[in-house]
């Protein structure tokens, strides 16, 4: 069973649809990247797979033992975050926080993968530095840290690396790369990006107020909608 299936799936906003018949299934390890113009439904439907919105007709199912609550998220950072007077590990361990238990501290198990996630993103010798004092492209590896406490099976990633420096970002779409393949993580990422992340992404899903195109990356690439989102340029 798909690890993710979106049937026959509209949104809408007081009664009027935004985003129509989004329809796709995604296997588990794949690498999904979702891209559209602004105002397509990008965020709308990221919403909808977080179950923060529920779709005016259609459904969201998951599978293969992905618990809805078992999505880790990195949203798109707003500058209030960026100055979050919280330490590195604080920010790290929150992720935990939808893994509920009573008493409603830590556990010895929150703190342990906290800390592997953190080394496995070379976090730990910030492990103690505030986080606002921290450079953008080491705020989101905290975030991209924090995000993967809350799950072993699908990272969903807003636009991670908006604001980053060309370095930062190659960097970033690295690690993204090693958690896909090494820790075998779904990846579902929004992005403007598509150039940087052609190597990388499996499947492409592109939406214009509806789906335009769900499918392998290479197939993508013969559409003319892929065509003409990559500006006809040569790859
Ligand atoms: N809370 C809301 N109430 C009413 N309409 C909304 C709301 N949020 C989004 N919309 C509308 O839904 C449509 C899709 O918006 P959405 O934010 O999902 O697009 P997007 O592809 O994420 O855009 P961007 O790239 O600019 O972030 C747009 O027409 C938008 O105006």
């Amino acid at each position: 069973m798909a690890l993710l299936t979106c049937s026959d799936v509209t949104f809408s906003y007081e009664g009027i649809p935004v985003l129509t018949d989004v329809n796709f299934a995604l296997e588990a390890g794949s690498y999904l990247c979702i891209v559209g113009e602004n105002g397509s439904g990008k965020s709308t439907l990221v919403k909808g797979l977080l179950h923060l919105k529920n779709p005016s007709t259609g459904s969201i199912t998951t599978g293969d033992g992905l618990h809805p609550s078992e999505i880790g998220y990195l949203p798109q950072q707003t500058a209030a975050q960026k100055d979050f007077p919280a330490s590195v590990w604080e920010v790290v361990l929150s992720g935990r926080q939808n893994h509920p238990h009573f008493p409603p501290f830590y556990t010895k198990a929150d703190k342990e993968d906290a800390l592997r996630n953190m080394e496995l993103l070379d976090l730990l010798p910030l492990k103690k530095r505030c986080y606002r004092d921290l450079s953008g492209g080491q705020q989101q590896r905290v975030l991209l840290a924090r995000a993967l406490c809350a799950t072993k099976k699908l990272l969903l990633l807003d636009e991670p690396v908006t604001g980053l420096d060309p370095v930062m970002t190659n960097e970033m779409y690295q690690l993204i790369r090693r958690i896909n393949r090494e820790q075998n993580v779904t990846i579902i990422m929004v992005s403007h990006d598509i150039r940087n992340i052609l190597p990388d992404a499996t499947h492409i899903l592109q939406l214009d107020q509806k789906q335009v195109f769900f499918g392998p990356m290479d197939e993508y690439l013969k559409t003319e909608a892929g065509k003409q989102f990559l500006g006809g340029a040569d790859l």
